[in-house]
Order: structure tokens, then C-alpha cells, then sequence
């Protein structure tokens, strides 16, 4: 016999950052009966595969930097020992449940019903969820949230791209890889080239340009794309990849492809990783089912409020695409329970898009928020920007030799006669922390002149984007 449904206020599909953070607000602030639907593992991308594992690979990473850096500071360290990428891993991995305990936990704390299962919209107000072991169960929801986030999209045309793997895939590995290649040019691709070579792995990155991260201002693009090649990741700029092969008895993959000098190919590469953006998580979702609207992309389309076009049918996160960053879909999942269940004061609570700070956790690091030059340029007019930069040698460089020393750059971009901050793009060490103060500041509306009046502290790198000239 199916089991009788359940009726809930709030049912969440999808427990990741959105979803959970969306759900623990509505019934643990406000008291709705809440419902929450995870078909993996609970924390979603950025617990299990993605921000989390990613940020302990890269304080790895980072360690291995200063044991060859110790040198220059007076330090007998040899970087003798191999890194141990199979005891660190399990590490990790014991990291992540240990989180994914403490998420399941903490919806206990808040009052969220928590079913594990695969969930699909049956109507405006249902959804049906396919439990582990096969039954199924009927949710019936004032409201519902789709925080279903994404997945790494798949490469086509390209024979033997199944021989590599993706971003989930990497947190699998669990041998240090002699040689890597990976294609992409955005964050993760980014990421995981300059973790790995700064592990001691032969590092091979494809991109299709001959700079990477082409969103951000081209003083990032330009500076961060010559610091991979001096730090030793082999770049294969303008490049395609025709053929994937696989060694069946070695398992060595060859990878045949073609830049601007011809075609060549890369051989005896132990992981390939495919990097090249993320696609929704809707297909099996019952979407059309009830009608809510999709972009080209497959991805959800909302309003400013989160709302689709199906009424009492919400969605934010990933898979809506705006701004894939783990905070951006928690506050937009806590300011959804805010506005749908929470005091008239909040009646028009939405996310404010403008503005999010986000950094790559690359070799250095890299931070952005706002404008970058062409786009402040497009939207005020040249003649109403004017734009700050500063390069410099951070003085964790100074015991260096010449040949060692990493790069730091800012970029100030400011606007009109009062010289308001409209962007700031900084690259160096150090970066992602220095970040968030500064948009703390430029979200509220920080002039050049405000930066100026902060007395510096010294010496830090960040005291050189107040005495900019
Ligand atoms: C390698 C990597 C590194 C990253 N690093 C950072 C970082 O450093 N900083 C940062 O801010 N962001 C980072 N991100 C991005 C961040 O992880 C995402 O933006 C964030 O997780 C999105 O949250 P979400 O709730 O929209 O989706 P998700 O976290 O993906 O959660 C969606 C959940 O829904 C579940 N689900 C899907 N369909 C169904 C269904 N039908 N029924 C039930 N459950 C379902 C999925 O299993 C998943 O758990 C990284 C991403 C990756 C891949
Ligand atoms: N630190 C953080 O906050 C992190 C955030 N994230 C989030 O996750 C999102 C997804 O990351 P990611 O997968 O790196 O996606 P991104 O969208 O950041 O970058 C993917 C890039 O790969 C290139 N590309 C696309 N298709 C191909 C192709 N067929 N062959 C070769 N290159 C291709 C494109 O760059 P081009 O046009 O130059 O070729 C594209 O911009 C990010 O946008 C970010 O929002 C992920 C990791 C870390
Ligand atoms: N920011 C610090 C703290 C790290 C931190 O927040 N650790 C988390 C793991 S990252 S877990 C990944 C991510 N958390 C966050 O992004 C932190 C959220 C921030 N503190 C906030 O409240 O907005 C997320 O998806 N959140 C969804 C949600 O919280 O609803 C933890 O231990 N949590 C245990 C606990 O919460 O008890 C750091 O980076 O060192």
C-alpha cells in the first residue's frame, strides 16, 4: 500500500547550501512545517564536491609552498617527503561526513523533516520522492522550493572524453596523479591546476583562449595566466582536444589535440578533468510537468524575488545560474524564508545581486567585486572612470631570490566626481581574506577618499589599497 502523503508549508528540494540554509530559516526561525528532500549526500556541492574538500586541498597545496619557500627564511626544510595524497584524502573524505552528520543534525535542531530520495513535481503543490529502497512518497506543499543546484557538464564530440573525469570525480582520486591535464579557463579549472602543481604533479592546462579566467578584469587575466607558467603548469593556449585514448593495460590516457602551433598530443597522463562550467540539475525534476519556465541553458528562471512562474513554485542557487557561489545561495535561501514566511517587515526581502565579492582560490589568490574596467568603461564612459593600479612585491617575498618572488596587483576603479568605488580586483597573497572588508565598504557606497581616510596598517599588503596614487 502507498504511503499516506505528507503535507508540509515548506517542502525543499535539494539539501545543499540554498536548500538547507533556505529550509533550517523557515522552520527554525519562523516555525513552518518544513520538509526537506536530498537525493546524495546532505550539504549538496559545497560540502561534498566542491568549496569544502577544495579549500582543505588547497591549505594542503599552500603547505607545500612554504616548505619550499622555508628555505629562503633560514629554514633546513627539504621537500624530501612526498606529499602523502592517500593519507590526506582520507582525511578529507572523514572531514566531509563528519560535516554531513553535523548538517543532518542541525535540520533536527530546526525542526526539518529530512528525507533522503530523489524528488520530482508532480503538480503545483506535489511532489512525488523515490525513496532508497524503491517506494514512493507523496509530499503535498503550500510552497516549494527547487534548490537543485548542477552538475559538471559534460564535453561532446570529443571521442574517449569519458576516459576523464570531472570536479566530483577529483575528490575520488586517491593516488597523486605523476601527470594531470585538465581543460577549462574558469574556477575550478584554475583551482585544481595550481593545486596540483603546487603538489609536485605534472600539471597540463587546456584553454581555448590564450588567457584564463576571462570573466574577471584583464589585469587578473593577464597577471595570474603568466604566474601559472612561471610557477611550471604547462599551458596549451588556443587549444582543442580531437581524440581522448586509453591504455587499457597501463590505464594512460593520451590526449590528441590542437593548438595554434598544430596538432599534438599528450601522452602518459594518469587524470584527465574536465573543467568547463556546470549545467542545472533538472532533468528528471517534472519541470514541464507544471510549467515552469526554463532559459536556453535549462536553467530555472526566476525574478528578483526568487519567484518562477509558477505560483508558490521558488527557486534559487545554481540552478537558477545567476551567481554560482555557495553564499550567494544561502542568502538567497534565507531572505526567500524571510519574505514567504516571516514578519511584514520582510515582505520585500530579496538578494541583492549587485556587488558579491568572490575569489579564486588560484597561485596567488585572486579577488574580485564590481566592475571590471571594460565593463566600467561600457557603462559610465571613460572619461567618468578613473582607475587606481598598484604592483608591487609583497615583503613575504622580500628573503626571495628574484626568480621566486610572486606577483601582487590591485586595481581600484572608481566613478564620477565624488570617486565612487565601482571595482576592485586585487591578485596576491593573502587576497581571499582581505576581501570581504573591502566589500563591506564598497557595499556601502566607499569613495576613493573613504579608503584614503583609513589609516594603513603596516606593513601588509592590504595597506597598499589605501594610499593608492
Ligand atoms: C569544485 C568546486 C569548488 C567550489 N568552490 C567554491 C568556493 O570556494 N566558494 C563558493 O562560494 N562556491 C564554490 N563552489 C560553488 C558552490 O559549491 C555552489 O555554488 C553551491 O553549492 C550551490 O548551492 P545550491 O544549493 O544551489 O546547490 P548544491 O549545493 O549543488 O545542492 C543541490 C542539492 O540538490 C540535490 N538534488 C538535485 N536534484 C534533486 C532531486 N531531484 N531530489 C532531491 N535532491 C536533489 C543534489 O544532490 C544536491 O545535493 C564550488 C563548486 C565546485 C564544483
Ligand atoms: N572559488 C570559488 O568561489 C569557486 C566557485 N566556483 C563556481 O562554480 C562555477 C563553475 O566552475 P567552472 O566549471 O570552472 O566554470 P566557469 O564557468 O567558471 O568556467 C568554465 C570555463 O571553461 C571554458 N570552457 C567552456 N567550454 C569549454 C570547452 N568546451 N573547452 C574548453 N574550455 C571550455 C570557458 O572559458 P573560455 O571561454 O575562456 O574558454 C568557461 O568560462 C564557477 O563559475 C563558480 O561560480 C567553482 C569553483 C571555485
Ligand atoms: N568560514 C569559516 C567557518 C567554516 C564553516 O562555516 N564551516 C562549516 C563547514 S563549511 S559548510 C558549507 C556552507 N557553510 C557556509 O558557507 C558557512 C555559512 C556561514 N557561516 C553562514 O552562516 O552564512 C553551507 O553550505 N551552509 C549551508 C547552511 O549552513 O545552511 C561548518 O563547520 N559547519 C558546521 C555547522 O554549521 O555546525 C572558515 O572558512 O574557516
Amino acid at each position: 500500500m502507498a504511503p499516506v502523503p505528507k503535507e508540509c508549508d515548506y517542502l525543499v528540494i535539494g539539501g545543499g547550501s540554498g536548500g538547507l540554509a533556505s529550509a533550517r530559516r523557515a522552520s527554525g526561525y519562523y516555525g513552518a512545517k518544513t520538509i526537506a528532500v536530498e537525493s546524495k549526500r546532505l550539504g549538496g556541492t559545497c560540502v561534498n564536491v566542491g568549496c569544502v574538500p577544495k579549500k582543505v586541498t588547497f591549505n594542503a597545496a599552500s603547505i607545500a609552498e612554504s616548505i619550499h619557500e622555508a628555505k629562503a627564511y633560514g629554514f633546513s626544510v627539504e621537500h624530501t617527503a612526498p606529499f602523502d595524497w592517500p593519507y590526506f584524502k582520507k582525511k578529507r573524505d572523514a572531514y566531509v561526513k563528519r560535516l554531513n552528520g553535523i548538517y543532518e543534525k542541525n535540520l533536527g535542531n530546526d525542526k526539518v523533516e529530512y528525507i533522503h530520495g530523489r524528488a520530482h513535481l508532480t503538480g503545483k503543490n506535489e511532489a512525488e520522492v523515490v525513496l532508497d529502497d524503491g517506494t514512493k512518497q507523496i509530499i503535498k506543499a503550500k510552497k516549494i522550493l527547487l534548490a537543485v543546484g548542477g552538475h559538471p557538464t559534460i564535453p561532446q564530440n570529443i571521442p574517449g572524453s569519458e576516459y576523464g573525469t570531472n570536479s566530483d570525480g577529483f575528490f575520488d582520486i586517491e593516488k597523486q596523479p605523476k601527470k594531470v591535464a585538465l581543460v577549462g579557463a574558469g574556477y575550478i579549472a584554475v583551482e585544481f591546476a595550481g593545486m596540483f602543481n603546487a603538489l609536485g604533479t605534472e600539471t597540463h592546462l587546456f584553454i581555448r583562449h590564450d588567457k584564463f579566467l576571462r570573466s574577471f578584469d584583464p589585469m587578473v587575466q593577464e597577471a595570474i595566466t603568466a604566474e601559472y607558467e612561471r610557477l611550471g603548469v604547462h599551458l596549451h593556449k588556443n587549444s582543442s582536444q580531437s581524440k581522448v585514448e586509453k591504455d587499457e593495460k597501463t590505464g594512460k590516457l593520451t590526449i590528441h589535440y590542437k593548438d595554434a602551433s598544430g596538432e599534438g598530443k599528450l601522452e602518459d597522463v594518469d587524470d584527465l578533468i574536465w573543467a568547463i562550467g556546470r549545467s542545472p540539475e533538472v532533468e528528471d525534476l517534472g519541470l514541464e510537468k507544471v510549467g515552469v519556465k526554463q532559459n536556453e541553458k535549462g536553467q530555472i528562471i526566476t525574478d528578483e524575488y526568487q519567484n518562477t512562474n509558477v505560483e508558490n513554485i521558488y527557486s534559487l542557487g545554481d540552478v537558477v545560474g545567476k551567481v554560482e557561489l555557495t553564499p550567494v545561495a544561502i542568502a538567497a535561501g534565507r531572505k526567500l524564508s524571510d519574505r514567504l514566511f516571516g514578519p511584514a517587515k520582510f515582505k520585500a526581502s530579496k538578494l541583492d545581486y549587485n556587488l558579491i565579492p568572490s575569489v579564486v582560490f588560484a597561485h596567488p589568490e585572486v579577488g574580485s567585486i564590481g566592475l571590471t574596467e571594460p565593463q566600467a568603461i561600457e557603462k559610465y564612459g571613460k572619461e567618468n572612470i578613473k582607475v587606481y593600479n598598484t604592483s608591487f612585491t609583497a615583503m613575504y617575498y622580500a628573503m626571495m631570490e628574484p626568480d621566486e618572488k610572486g606577483p601582487t596587483k590591485y586595481k581600484l576603479i572608481c566613478q564620477g566626481p565624488n570617486e565612487k568605488v565601482v571595482g576592485l580586483h586585487i591578485l596576491g597573497l593573502g587576497s581571499g581574506e582581505m576581501l570581504q572588508g573591502f566589500g563591506v565598504a564598497i557595499k556601502m557606497g566607499a569613495t576613493k577618499a573613504d579608503f584614503d581616510s583609513c589609516v594603513a596598517i603596516h606593513p601588509t599588503s592590504a595597506e597598499e589599497l589605501v594610499t593608492l596614487k
